[in-house]
């Protein structure tokens, strides 16, 4: 379960992008503590700022105001030591390797020996439940196990954080159900810290400790809901009545943030 020791911590932050067309204020006075083995999802509609924050969280932007931490560094810290594994909307496979060679690729950025490699991506294929799948290229798989295929990249290097980027918002509803299990029983297994992106709130509400709704212009938090439930979770909890009771305040939080504009 999640402890009290925050891994992302953000104060007051801002991002102001400078466009031909003024300002856009993609992040507005956000302040969030992650603590460690939360599973935190960011749901809003589109321009709230949901990626803004993760690319924030990767060093990939770099705020206009305020301060985040990432286990207790700057994020560029973070970056350099590898605290944590980033997985994009889209696999981003390269074709020409291998399912291997792609999970393989930050361990030899990284000057990992050949044999640790090997240990690596056994343990990371089998915690995705790809094993034997590691010579075939990505074209040979299916969307699903091509994004585990980005997951289990995102795994190799083993860092305590997951950040997520709507990573199956482009598959089909009974894959994406799959895929949830799954990656709730890997988070259960490693004891991570995720950040994940998502549109949907049932997949928000399945998936997460605490669930942070978002709305747009300015991007900025507008509730953060902790989930009660236990983190076995089948997937029928779903119809459960406290399930139904969340997912009604994230739906109320979204459209209050919509009705803001
Ligand atoms: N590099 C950039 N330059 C200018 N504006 C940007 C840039 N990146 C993002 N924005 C703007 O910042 C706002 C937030 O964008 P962001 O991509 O974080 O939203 P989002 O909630 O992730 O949306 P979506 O769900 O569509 O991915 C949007 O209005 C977007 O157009």
């Amino acid at each position: 379960m999640s402890s009290d020791k925050s891994v992302i911590s953000a104060r007051n932050l801002n991002l102001t992008f400078e466009t031909n067309d003024g300002p856009i204020h993609a992040l507005k006075d956000v302040n969030l503590e992650i603590n460690q083995g939360d599973f935190v999802s960011f749901i809003g509609p589109s321009g709230c700022g949901k990626t803004t924050f993760l690319r924030v969280m990767a060093d990939l932007e770099q705020p206009t105001g305020g301060s985040v931490t990432v286990n207790g560094v700057s994020p560029e810290e973070a970056r350099r030591s590898r605290a944590y594994g980033y997985v994009f909307q889209a696999a981003g496979l390269y074709p020409w390797r291998t399912i291997g060679g792609n999970i393989r690729l930050p361990l030899e950025i990284m000057g990992i020996s050949k044999a640790e490699q090997a240990k690596r991506v056994e343990r990371v294929l089998e915690l995705v439940d790809l094993e034997g799948f590691e010579r075939k290229f990505p074209w040979q798989l299916s969307g699903g196990m091509q994004q585990r295929a980005s997951i289990a990249r995102a795994l190799s290097f083993d860092a305590d954080i997951l950040l997520m980027d709507e990573p199956f918002g482009a598959l089909d509803e009974i894959v994406r159900d799959h895929l949830n299990e799954q990656l709730l029983k890997l988070w259960a297994r490693t004891e991570k810290t995720i950040a994940f992106v998502t549109h949907s709130i049932p997949e928000a509400v399945y998936l997460s400790t605490k669930i942070v709704v978002m709305s747009p212009r300015p991007g900025r938090i507008t509730d953060v809901i902790e989930s009660p439930f236990p983190k076995e979770r089948p997937l029928d909890i779903r119809d459960s009545a406290e399930f139904l009771e969340i997912a009604h305040r994230v739906r109320e939080g979204l459209r209050a943030g919509h009705l803001d504009e």
